[in-house]
């Protein structure tokens, strides 16, 4: 049996990666394919208990003043957890995994912390070793990056609560305007570089619609292959 299919959806805090990637998933389900949804970090798992102190502001409420070489760590390990406790044993089977988030939020969240671009693809490497290589965390098949500007994403998140505590206080990443910038334009140059999949989530001044942009996810995933329903 060869290994199955990691699936990630990628974007800025507010972009529609919930909303997606549950619609991708039941639409998986119908197809008959053997899927697992998983959502990082996974704030509910004891491996994500630096995550929750670091966005809770524990080391610091200015996310720029954490290295994200030290930040990363704390999201990988809940990756590697996640990894060894949930799907190794599906995904080696070939199982498909479908990711609310992986490596590649911390290529955008941690390495948009970074504004040389020399500086960044030292990161981006050293970040794709560790996760990759030394963890031996499974590389996505394919990334599908939602292109929001943060100007709306951050309309959408302005009333939503935080998933750490379920408050309305926002985690340090979601109160800093900069950040999301930031993550943004980190995601949009990464995306080309790395090959990802771009969704555009805008038509000129309209925000697409979920169907909408549900379907061009599904559109690409009839293309990937590697198992007869899809
Ligand atoms: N295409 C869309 N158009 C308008 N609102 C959307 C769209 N997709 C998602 N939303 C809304 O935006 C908010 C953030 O979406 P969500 O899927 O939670 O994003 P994320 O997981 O990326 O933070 C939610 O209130 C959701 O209902
Ligand atoms: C999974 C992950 C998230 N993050 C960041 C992105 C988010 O700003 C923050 C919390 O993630 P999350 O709760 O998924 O954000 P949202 O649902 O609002 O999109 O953690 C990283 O920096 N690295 C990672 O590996």
């Amino acid at each position: 049996m060869s290994k199955g299919k990691l699936i990630v959806i990628e974007g800025v805090d507010g972009s529609g990666k919930e909303t997606q990637s549950r619609l991708l998933h039941q639409y998986l389900l119908r197809e008959k394919t053997p899927v697992l949804h998983l959502s990082y970090p996974r704030y509910e798992k004891e491996s994500s208990a630096l995550v929750k102190m670091y966005l809770r502001g524990d080391f610091g409420s200015d996310p720029d003043a954490i290295s994200p070489y030290v930040s990363s760590t704390f999201f990988a390990a809940d990756r590697y957890a996640s990894y060894k406790t949930e799907y190794e044993a599906f995904y080696m089977d070939g199982g498909w995994v479908l990711a609310d988030r992986f490596t590649t939020s911390n290529m955008i969240h941690q390495g948009g912390k970074i504004a040389d671009l020399k500086e960044r693809k030292e990161f981006l490497d050293w970040l794709v070793d560790y996760e990759y290589r030394l963890y031996e965390i499974p590389r996505p098949d394919v990334v599908f990056f939602l292109d929001l500007p943060p100007e709306i994403s951050l309309e959408r998140i302005r009333e939503r609560s935080n998933k750490i505590t379920k408050e309305k206080e926002k985690d340090i990443h979601e109160s800093n305007r900069q950040h999301l910038f930031h993550a943004y334009e980190a995601a949009c140059r990464i995306a080309g570089e790395q090959g990802w999949h771009r969704i555009d989530c805008m038509d000129g001044n309209r925000q697409r619609s979920v169907e909408e942009i549900h379907g061009e996810i599904v559109h690409h995933i009839k293309k990937l292959g590697g198992q007869d329903r899809v």
